[in-house]
């Protein structure tokens, strides 16, 4: 039964790896469980080598427990990327399962669809119900949404929270470069200091932006929850809670759904 073919699939520790645009997102699962998850920087030269050299990855969720791979039984490393030069690096590695929109059972994706947007959306899909809206809120700022078809809508694509700072900071004689995680509440809309003009203009616009792609797919599927992800997305949620209380009921934080996402799709019922 299908059943069965899964459990041999997944009853063994798998390690799934998301190479994002900025870091890399790890997760450990243990009898069909997440276990742990953890971020981290893309991989130096010499962790390659070691990868190579050894079938044992240079990474664990925490230095007193690291996972010790024996290289005759490698962990099965579950792979999907949106950075191409990066997923190269790992086709050393004898036992990865690289994801592609080939094994996402979505209907109406273009070729181009960034694999994380896929992954995500199929989670959240088979988590919350379809239809749903997936906001992903990383080096890009994204939106995916499908139909209870499990058919994809759209969505669209801007910079990210840090990459608009950074954008400024690096593109201007006078701009300072603003670090995202010094941001702990919202400046004043009308600031009268740099720092937070400049704090101002990227939240309260990216905030009302978000509300406007909301209330647009709200219109068109009302019922449909609505799953926040990403490393800002709790930077988000927060302030979307305070600026759009009534729909506080249809928001989700998820922080692993990419890997709530290829769990779905390894277990393969559609
Ligand atoms: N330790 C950290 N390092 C980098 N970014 C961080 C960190 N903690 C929070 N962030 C925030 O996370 C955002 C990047 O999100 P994320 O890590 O999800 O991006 P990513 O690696 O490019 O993944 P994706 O490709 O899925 O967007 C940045 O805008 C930054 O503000
Ligand atoms: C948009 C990003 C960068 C978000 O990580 C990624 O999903 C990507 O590279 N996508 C390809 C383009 C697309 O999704 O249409
Ligand atoms: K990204």
């Amino acid at each position: 039964m299908k059943q069965n073919t899964h459990q041999q699939r997944t009853d063994n520790p798998w390690l799934g790896l998301m190479i994002g645009n900025s870091r890399l997102h790890w997760a450990l699962f243990v009898d069909n469980t997440l276990n742990s998850a953890w971020d981290t920087d893309h991989l130096s030269e010499s962790d390659m080598q070691q990868l190579a050299k050894t079938n044992t990855i240079p990474l664990s969720p925490s230095s007193s427990r690291p996972i010790f791979l024996s290289p005759n039984l490698p962990i099965t490393l579950v792979l999907a990327s949106v950075v191409p030069s990066q997923t190269k690096l790992w086709q050393t590695y004898p036992n990865v399962r690289l994801i592609t929109l080939n094994n996402i059972p979505l209907k109406g994706m273009y070729p181009t669809l960034g694999i994380d947007r896929a992954i995500a959306l199929y989670g959240a899909g088979k988590t919350w119900g379809f239809p749903i809206l997936v906001i992903d809120a990383g080096t890009a700022l994204t939106f995916t949404g499908a139909d209870a078809n499990q058919c994809l809508v759209g969505g669209a694509i801007l910079p990210g929270l840090s990459l608009q700072f950074t954008s400024l900071g690096q593109n201007t004689g006078q701009l300072p470069l603003l670090e995202t995680r010094l941001i702990t509440s919202l400046p004043p809309r009308f600031a009268m200091n740099t720092t937070e003009a400049i704090q101002s203009g990227v939240i309260y616009t990216l905030l009302a932006g978000i509300k406007d792609f909301i209330q647009a797919w709200l219109s068109l599927f009302p019922e449909s929850k609505i799953a926040i992800t990403g490393g800002d997305g709790n930077f988000f949620q927060n302030f979307l809670q305070t600026h759009i209380p009534e729909i506080t009921e249809k928001l989700i934080l998820e922080k692993n759904l990419i890997f709530l996402g290829m769990e779905k799709i390894l277990i393969g019922n559609n």
